[in-house]
């Protein structure tokens, strides 16, 4: 496939050199994991010389704020060394550290007039705010193609901030404040003229101090290594620190994210690029490392000794409103299920890392990704919803859709059956479905444990022994709930046995608000905290599984099964569970 991106340029020698010198340094530092942690605890216990909020902040891994290396790859020129205000191992500290707050925060939202900045980025940016979790010093700047003043975005994005229903103490106040802090530049995204023009605005309002520089490309994939080279060449920090968080798709295929990582890599070092995947960001998908790995009761069960099958279920009751555009380019597969429930999956059966760290994490997550087997035609089913009336209403075909060609053969469903062949998971089928304009709108996990060895009351469930067996619900989204199904006696004299639920709700459990999944993945970007993003050799891994499925179903044309708007979906994918002895629990009637 021909390069997408353009041509990477010819000072990309330099770039070349400081990432070899930089890779060599991260190489040490991988081989020398313990030096870290040494200077993360020897960082925990230094005084601050000026108080600073962010050092009574948590990062989201539960350390101190203060205690995540801020170390990021450094440009050739950059004079920073070390980073600013680290300990060095012998507990003193360097002489820039007193200079940290003096610092300056500076993001850049690239492609600030889109949907998902003004849905998601800015809302998320003002919550931070809102919570004191940004530091004292920071400033916004949206960066497009389209002319606006400062004051048209602040416009703009103001009708979608909103303070938590649980607090709304100042709000106004806070959001005028927030909206201060907001600038906006217009450019051509792949401009160097634009970005030095930009890099100026931003030191004018940095004041002069260490600017820490966090681009967000809000953008559509083909602009990505544009705005990375213009970026890093004329806008990125000198002196402090420079990152970019990367939305996906990250590239079609194993290929096409190769090339993406090769070339964003011409320009930036691993860790400085953020790969985004949002449902990582998600409460209940957070939690689920604390599930297995806190609860004595989960993970001696977490294997192919006691668990049957793990469904991961993702579905939307709406179609594709007018981003045809993209989607018909990408499908559900890569939309949907080679990146959000993938990683769901990896966290919920790599092994116990040996720390939190991020390395640890994401080392355990490739592992277990590369242990899966590549997906296989006879292992999917995929297929498109066509249009359907419904109380009166008229629901349209994914190919009625203006942004959609007629012809399209595109899956808006797919079912696929995986596996993962290692000691702990021999054996067990791990199910996926996710489909848009479904009935319903809904993320969960679901784990289906096996039978009861010599059952006592085998005779009180009838002949379905497989509605008897115990089934844990991680619901992610809507209504966000843990729930594990039991039997039990139904209370009186009988013996009669009754399936319940044993409900973690969360709503009645934590009455406050939860965060969206971007404010989490937004503050450990700033904070240097990468446990949530994708390192590139897991997106490599990712893709090894759906590639070769996704360029057969390609080549061979495959035409997907229709199913109605609003519907369960095609037949198929039941057809598809029963050849691994699994039924669907969102499907058997009794889910909550
Ligand atoms: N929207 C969402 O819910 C989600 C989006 N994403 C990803 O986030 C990124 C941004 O998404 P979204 O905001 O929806 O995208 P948009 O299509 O809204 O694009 C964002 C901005 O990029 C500029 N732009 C759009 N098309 C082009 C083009 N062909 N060439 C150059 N510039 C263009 C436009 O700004 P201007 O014309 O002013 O320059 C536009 O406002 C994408 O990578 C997407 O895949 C990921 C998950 C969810
Ligand atoms: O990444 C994407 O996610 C959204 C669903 O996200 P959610 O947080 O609202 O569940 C999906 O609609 C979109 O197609 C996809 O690109």
């Amino acid at each position: 496939m021909a390069c997408c991106y353009s041509p990477c340029s010819s000072s990309s020698t330099t770039f070349s050199a400081a990432l070899f010198k930089h890779e060599a340094h991260l190489s040490r530092k991988l081989t020398k994991p313990t030096t870290t942690r040494k200077t993360i605890l020897l960082t925990h216990n230094l005084p601050s010389p000026r108080p600073n909020k962010q050092f009574e902040l948590k990062s989201t891994n539960g350390y101190s704020r203060n205690a995540v290396p801020l170390q990021d790859g450094l440009a050739e020129n950059s004079p920073m060394k070390e980073p600013v205000g680290s300990a060095v191992e012998d507990g003193t500290i360097s002489s820039s550290y007193s200079e940290k707050s003096e610092s300056t925060l500076s993001m850049t939202v690239v492609g600030a007039s889109g949907d998902l900045a003004k849905k998601k980025i800015f809302p998320a940016l003002f919550a931070l705010f809102y919570e004191d979790c940004l530091p004292e010093h920071f400033i916004v700047f949206g960066y497009a193609r389209s002319k606006m003043t400062d004051e048209e975005l602040r416009n703009m994005i103001s009708k979608t901030l909103t303070c938590r229903i649980d607090k709304r103490e100042n709000c106004g106040d806070k959001m005028e404040e927030f909206l201060q802090r907001c600038f906006y530049h217009s450019g051509q995204y792949g401009s160097e003229e634009n970005f030095s023009e930009l890099d100026k605005r931003l030191k004018e309002k940095e004041g002069g101090r260490i600017p820490k520089r966090l681009f967000y490309l809000s953008i559509p994939p083909n602009i990505f290594v544009d705005v990375v080279r213009c970026a890093s060449r004329c806008a990125s920090s000198a002196d402090g620190w420079t990152r970019v968080i990367v939305e996906k798709p990250f590239g079609r295929d194993t290929e096409s994210s190769a090339e993406l990582t090769r070339c964003l890599k011409q320009y930036l070092t691993e860790d400085q690029i953020f790969r985004i995947d949002h449902y990582l960001g998600k409460e209940l998908v957070e939690n689920l490392s604390v599930l297995r790995f806190s609860n004595l009761v989960f993970e001696p069960l977490w294997s192919r000794n006691y668990i049957r099958n793990v469904q991961l279920i993702f579905s939307e009751d709406f179609g594709i409103e007018g981003r045809g555009g993209y989607f018909d380019h990408y499908g559900i597969i890569r939309d949907i299920m080679q990146n959000h429930l993938l990683q769901i999956l990896a966290l919920f059966a790599m092994e116990p890392p040996v720390s939190l760290d991020a390395e640890d994490i994401r080392n355990e997550k490739v592992k277990v990704l590369r242990s899966m087997r590549p997906l296989k035609i006879d292992d999917i089913v995929v297929g498109q919803y066509k249009g359907h009336s419904k109380g009166g209403k008229f629901y349209p075909a994914y190919i009625d859709d203006p942004t959609v060609p007629k012809d399209s053969i595109t899956p808006t469903f797919a079912a696929a059956a995986l596996f993962i062949d290692n000691a702990r998971w021999d054996g067990v089928p791990f199910l996926m479905k996710a489909g848009k304009a479904l009935h319903t709108t809904r993320a969960e996990i679901r784990v289906q444990f096996r039978h009861v060895p010599g059952n006592l009351y085998k005779r009180n469930f009838g002949t379905d022994l497989d509605k008897a067996t115990n089934e844990l619900v991680i619901r992610v989204q809507p209504n966000e709930a843990i729930y594990l199904k039991i039997n039990n006696k139904v209370p009186g004299l009988g013996m009669r046995l009754d399936r319940s639920d044993l409900n973690l709700l969360y709503k009645a459990r934590y009455p406050r608000e939860i965060p969206d999944a971007y404010e989490r993945l937004l503050l450990d970007a700033i904070e240097g905290e990468r446990r949530l993003f994708i390192r590139s050799d897991e997106l490599d891994a990712a893709w090894g599984i759906f590639t070769p499925l996704l360029k057969e179903l390609e080549e061979k044309k495959i035409s997907p099964e229709l199913y109605p708007y609003g519907s369960r979906g095609p037949v198929g994918a039941h057809y598809l569970a029963a050849k691994h002895n699994v039924r669907w629990g969102d499907l058997s009637g009794e889910e909550s």
